[in-house]
């Protein structure tokens, strides 16, 4: 499956999802729904993306007591999305009882799951003083990377700075960065950024795009920039 650039469709509902997905007419897509739509709209709003034809990456970001999560994903995985994630600091025993639940209730091809590390609304000083994490932020995202692998999950979620390490666990792994900025963006809340080119150069396998696309008066232009750099780089 191609990890290609991700739009993250942060909208408060289906009508504003609808009328965005629009602009994009033929296209096939590759989406995010996050809980913002998905707790206003619910698994409607996933079947009616389907129709369309586009990807879906469910971003539910699961961190629960091991059964709670086996439990939900069971009910994720008849969703048939393509992509799904959980907290790597939930656990290693949480993330095998994620996977144990998608493949259980899977229809066709489990869909996959990957791990977030460290947000990247997150920054080093912050992780020190509110998690009392004592190293540096880099080996906070490689521990949580490698417990991840370990654990039997498909994928990582980074910022583009921990993607070339993450990488050096494995070939296979799925890299998601999200934290993508063109030049011309503010970062926003966003700590750890980068650009569509950069995220292409440190082995990422795909990038999530909010704003810089959402935000924009012709969002589909913005989209075909952010293609562009993304695809400008030879992998
Ligand atoms: O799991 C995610 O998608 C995610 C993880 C992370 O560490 N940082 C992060 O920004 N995200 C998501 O990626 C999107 C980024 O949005 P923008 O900052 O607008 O591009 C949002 O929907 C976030 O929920």
């Amino acid at each position: 499956m191609e990890y290609p650039v991700i739009i993250a469709l942060d909208f408060p509902n289906k009508e504003e999802t609808r009328t965005f997905l629009k602009k994009f007419s033929d296209e096939n897509l590759f989406v995010k729904v996050g809980m913002e739509l998905f707790y206003q709209e619910g698994p409607e709003v996933i079947k009616e993306i389907k129709a369309y034809g586009h990807k879906i990456f469910l971003d539910l970001k699961l961190h629960d007591i091991p059964n709670t999560v086996y439990r939900t994903m069971k009910r994720l995985a008849c969703l048939d999305v393509d992509l799904v994630n959980v907290h790597a600091a939930g656990g290693s025993e949480m993330m095998k009882a994620a996977i144990e639940g998608l493949a259980e209730n899977s229809r066709g091809e489990r869909p996959k799951c990957i791990a977030v590390t460290q947000l990247t609304s997150t920054s080093e000083d912050q992780m020190r003083r509110e998690q009392l994490i004592e190293k540096r932020l880099i080996d906070s995202v490689y521990h949580y990377a490698k417990l991840a692998k370990d654990s039997g999950l498909d994928g990582i979620v980074s910022s583009v700075h921990e993607a070339k390490l993450i990488r050096s666990i494995d070939e296979d792994l799925i890299i998601i960065t999200p934290g993508i900025r063109l030049a011309c963006d503010q970062d926003g809340d966003q700590k750890r950024v980068a650009d569509p080119r950069f995220a292409r150069l440190q082995g990422a396998t795909g990038i999530v795009v909010g704003r810089s696309i959402t935000n924009k008066k012709d969002p589909y232009q913005a989209y075909l920039t952010v293609k562009k750099e993304w695809e400008l780089v030879e992998s």
